[in-house]
């Protein structure tokens, strides 16, 4: 279904990248000329090339080496960077990603983002802070009990071993109240952020009601970096310092350079339900990878931008146009872009509906596509043997319901096995992560990402707002 010729080679970081990454993996580095182009606000700014640099940079704290103050001021300052003195008894604000898959009784199906936002707030417990904990759940409008931050205080008190309160707003004086009873190395969980529309909306009086609880802000949700939210963004201009935590760091180290410069042929696969959101990355995509293959909620886009009947299948109207694009796109760089040939159609969306499986020109009316088919799967994975790094986010097909957790399961077992043989595997985003532990194969992955749009926006060289407005570090003096 698609061309089989290798894309031009992958080049996310500009043409001075090369001298960087030589002088960046010396033993010693002389840089005459501050890198003040590569700055946040220079229109050749890739945050990729910054941000490896920043980081071989900072690494060289601990050598002989000095790095140049324009370079280093764009690593981002950490909580790690901060002293006891100035976290003891401090109310800290942390934003954390604990957006997790619940089941319909309200159990969390797959706690990683859970375990991931714990070595930054027991390292704010053990230096005494009073650490404010907050998050969004799902995508609700409006105060929405489904999406109450509620179900997660056991498991959170459980891993942290400290009895988690949590309060049934995020701003007004009820909180104020817990906020002030607050001892150190105490936690207070505020409610989903998102019951305000004003978060998502980055509304500065919002911003300033969630700074106005805390003395500093850490930033931890690398899965929730890539929106400009009040939460995310806002808050920091409210609350110094705002810095990183842990997690934002850890993703964006291991991110960053593993996607700088991959080890090719290089291999997405993008799939779920958020295709308004991870269409547009395809296009980027598409200028960094050899080979693209598309599932999930993603597809049916694609076909009905071909002419194919769709059935009631996931689409996005308003796409269609975009899919076209991005198809003659692939097809004129040469980049093997992989849709589904066949699918797995149902005829309700329901863990017992009848189901039967279909090419992809065949979905009947009334028929919704829930999983890719046999024989896209045999194509994928002989797509995927020929790869050398692999970044996947979105699942190939609604893997909660067993019926249609074939392909997805396929695909991680795949992945685990080319990582068995010294692939780069990189999964990210909370349900593609949940699909992959719901396997038992996460261990074996390069890297378990906490972000999936996040991770792909950056592998795009996007600048991510929720990083960019973090304080920067202090630069080491020269
Ligand atoms: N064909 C499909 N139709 C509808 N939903 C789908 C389909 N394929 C996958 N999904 C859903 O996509 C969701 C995950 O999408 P998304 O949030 O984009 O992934 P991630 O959390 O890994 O970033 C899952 O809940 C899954 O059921
Ligand atoms: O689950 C998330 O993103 P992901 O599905 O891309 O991994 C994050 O919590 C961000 O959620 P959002 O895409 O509703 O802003």
């Amino acid at each position: 279904m698609a061309s089989t010729a290798t894309s031009p080679a992958f080049c996310a970081v500009p043409k001075i990248s090369a001298t960087t990454r030589a002088a960046t993996s010396a033993t010693s580095i002389v840089l005459k000329t501050p890198l003040r182009g590569l700055g946040f606000a220079g229109a050749a700014f890739d945050p990729l090339l910054a941000h490896y640099v920043a980081t071989k940079l900072r690494s060289f704290k601990s050598s002989s080496v000095k790095p140049v103050r324009g370079v280093a001021s764009m690593t981002k300052k950490s909580v790690g960077d901060l002293t006891a003195a100035e976290l003891k008894g401090k109310k800290v604000f942390v934003r954390a990603d604990l957006n997790v898959p619940l089941d319909d009784n309200q159990n969390i199906t797959d706690d990683t983002r859970i375990r991931a936002a714990v070595p930054t707030i027991k390292h704010l417990i053990s230096n005494g802070a009073k650490v404010i904990l907050s998050s969004h759940l799902g995508r609700p409008k409006g105060v929405t009990p489904k999406f109450s931050l509620a179900p997660l205080v056991p498991r959170l008190s459980e891993l942290l071993s400290v009895s988690v309160v949590k309060a049934d707003d995020c701003i007004g004086p009820e909180v104020e109240k817990l906020v002030a009873s607050l001892h150190e190395g105490s936690v207070l969980l505020l409610e989903n952020v998102r019951f305000y529309k004003e978060e998502e909306k980055n509304e500065p009086e919002f911003a300033k009601n969630l700074a106005s609880l805390a003395d500093l802000y850490v930033n931890d949700a690398f899965g929730t970096a890539h929106r400009a939210h009040a939460s995310t963004e806002g808050v920091t201009k409210f609350l110094k310092p705002s810095v990183a935590g842990f997690l934002l760091q850890k993703e964006l180290d291991y991110l960053v350079g593993a996607v700088s410069n991959p080890k090719r042929p290089f291999a997405a696969i993008v799939g779920g339900s958020k295709v308004s959101s991870k269409i547009g990355v395809i296009e980027s995509l598409l200028e960094k990878c050899d080979i693209l293959l598309l599932g999930g909620g993603m597809i049916f886009t694609f076909y009905k931008a071909q002419g194919l009947s769709v059935g009631s299948s996931l689409v996005e109207e308003d796409k269609l146009d975009l899919a076209t694009l991005l198809l003659e796109k692939a097809k004129a760089k040469g980049v093997s872009l992989l849709l589904p040939s066949d699918v797995v159609v149902a005829d309700k969306f329901a863990p017992d509906a009848d189901s039967k499986i279909v090419p992809a020109s065949g979905i009947p009316d009334g028929w919704m596509g829930l999983d890719i088919g046999p024989d896209s799967i045999k194509t994928f994975n002989d797509a995927l043997e020929t790869t050398k790094t692999v970044i996947w986010n979105g699942p190939m097909g609604v893997f909660e319901f067993d019926k249609f957790a074939v392909g997805t399961v396929s695909v991680a077992k795949k992945l685990a096995e080319l990582s068995g043989k010294g692939v780069t595997t990189i999964i990210g985003g909370g349900d593609s992560v949940a699909a992959v532990e719901k396997v038992g194969v996460a261990d074996v992955m390069s890297h378990i990402s906490t972000g999936g749009g996040a991770s792909l926006e950056l592998l795009e060289g996007k600048e991510l707002p929720g990083v960019l407005a973090l304080d920067e570090a202090v630069p080491v003096a020269v």
